[in-house]
C-alpha cells in the first residue's frame, strides 16, 4: 500500500489561532494537530487524520459557483482556535490538489491516501472540495481492508441526491458513480440521505434514487426526533460508516459559503445531533465535509460550522 505521506501533493502548513498558554488546559486545536507521518507516533487508539482535498473541478463541470479549492485552507483557519477537548490524537496529513480539470487523476490520489491511512488505524477526515470529493471518498473507503467483507453504508447529509447521470464526472455524480462501482464488484450501494430539497432535485433525480434503493428524508421532515430514528435504523444494517456532510444542507443564513445556498435547509442543531449519534455508533469509518466556498462565506460563517461539525463528530 502507498503511504499517505507518498500520495499527497502538499505538506501541512502550520496551524495557528489564539495563544492563551501552554499545557492541557489551554490547549486549542492548533496546539493539539502534528503533521501526520508514517511513522508518527499516536497514545491514542484510534487516531484522527485530517486530509484536504482542494478542488474546483466538479463544480466548474457542474456549472456551479467555483472557489471550494480554497476550503480545506478555510476549515483549518476555522478549526485551529477552537478549543481542544477531545480524547484522541489528531494530524494533519496535507492536501491532495486538482490541478485544472484533472478531478480522476486527483481522486484517484486522495482515494490511495484515504486507504492507507485507514490501513493503519485512523480516523480518516477529508476537508474538500466540491461534492467531488465523495467520490474520492469512495475509492479510499473502497480500497481499504478495514470495509473488506463488512457491510459500508454511506451516510449523505445534503439538499441534493447528487446521482446525476452524466457523461463527465463532477460534484453532481459522486453517488451514482459509487452505486455503478458498488455493482460492478457484485455489491449494491447502501446510500441514505438526510435533508433532500424537493424543489431542487428533478423528478429524474427522484426516479433514480427510487429505483436504486435510496433511503432519504426531506428537508421539511428534518424534526430532531425523525432524523435519531432514520440514522438508527441505517447504521443498524451496515458495519462501518462512511458520513458525507455537503454543508448546502443547512440554511442560507448557517451556510452562505456554498455553491448552491439553501433557502429552507436543516437546522445546525439537527445536523449536529446526527454527527453524535453517528460518532457515538463505533461504526464511523470515515468523513467528509464538502461544498465550503469562503469567496461567497460572510464572516466566515460556513467554515465555522464546519469546523464545529469535525471537532463533534471527533468527540
Ligand atoms: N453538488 C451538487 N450540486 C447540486 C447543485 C444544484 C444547483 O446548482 O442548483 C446538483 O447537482 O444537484
Ligand atoms: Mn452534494
Ligand atoms: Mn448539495
Amino acid at each position: 500500500m502507498e503511504t499517505s505521506a507518498a500520495a499527497v501533493d502538499v505538506s501541512p502548513t502550520p496551524w495557528t489561532g489564539r495563544f492563551d498558554g501552554d499545557g492541557d488546559a489551554h490547549r486549542r486545536w492548533w496546539q493539539a494537530i502534528a503533521p501526520h507521518t508514517p511513522q508518527a507516533a499516536s497514545a491514542s487508539s484510534r487516531p484522527a487524520v485530517v486530509l484536504g482535498f482542494c478542488s474546483d473541478a466538479g463544480v466548474l463541470r457542474n456549472k456551479g459557483r467555483v472557489g471550494a479549492a480554497a476550503a480545506p485552507a478555510a476549515i483549518r483557519a476555522a478549526l485551529g482556535p477552537l478549543a481542544f477537548h477531545l480524547d484522541r490524537d489528531v494530524f494533519d496529513a496535507g492536501d491532495v490538489v486538482v490541478e485544472d480539470d484533472l478531478l480522476e487523476s486527483g481522486q484517484q490520489r486522495a482515494g490511495r491516501a484515504i486507504s492507507g491511512l485507514l490501513d493503519d488505524g485512523n480516523l480518516t477526515v477529508v476537508l474538500g472540495g466540491g461534492h467531488e470529493t465523495a467520490f474520492a471518498s469512495y475509492l479510499g473507503v473502497a480500497g481499504s481492508e478495514v470495509v473488506r467483507g463488512k457491510r459500508l453504508g454511506v451516510l449523505n447529509l445534503d439538499a441534493h441526491f447528487d446521482l446525476r447521470d452524466e457523461p463527465t464526472p463532477s460534484s453532481g455524480t459522486p453517488f451514482l458513480q459509487m452505486a455503478h462501482a458498488e455493482a460492478a464488484a457484485g455489491r449494491e450501494l447502501q446510500y441514505a440521505v438526510v435533508g433532500i430539497s424537493e424543489p431542487n432535485n428533478t423528478r429524474t433525480l427522484f426516479d433514480t434514487a427510487q429505483r436504486l434503493g435510496v433511503k432519504y428524508l426531506l428537508d421539511e421532515e428534518c424534526s430532531l426526533e425523525t432524523v435519531e430514528v432514520f440514522v438508527a435504523d441505517f447504521l443498524a444494517g451496515v458495519d462501518v460508516l462512511y458520513l458525507t456532510i455537503d454543508l448546502d444542507v443547512m440554511p442560507a443564513s448557517v451556510a452562505p459559503g456554498v455553491s448552491a445556498p439553501a433557502a429552507y435547509g436543516v437546522p445546525l442543531p439537527v445536523i449536529s445531533a446526527i454527527c453524535r449519534q453517528v460518532a457515538a455508533s463505533a461504526k464511523l469509518l470515515h468523513v467528509d465535509v464538502a461544498e465550503l466556498n469562503p469567496e461567497f462565506d460572510i464572516d466566515s460563517r460556513t467554515a465555522k460550522v464546519a469546523a464545529r461539525l469535525v471537532n463533534t463528530l471527533l468527540a
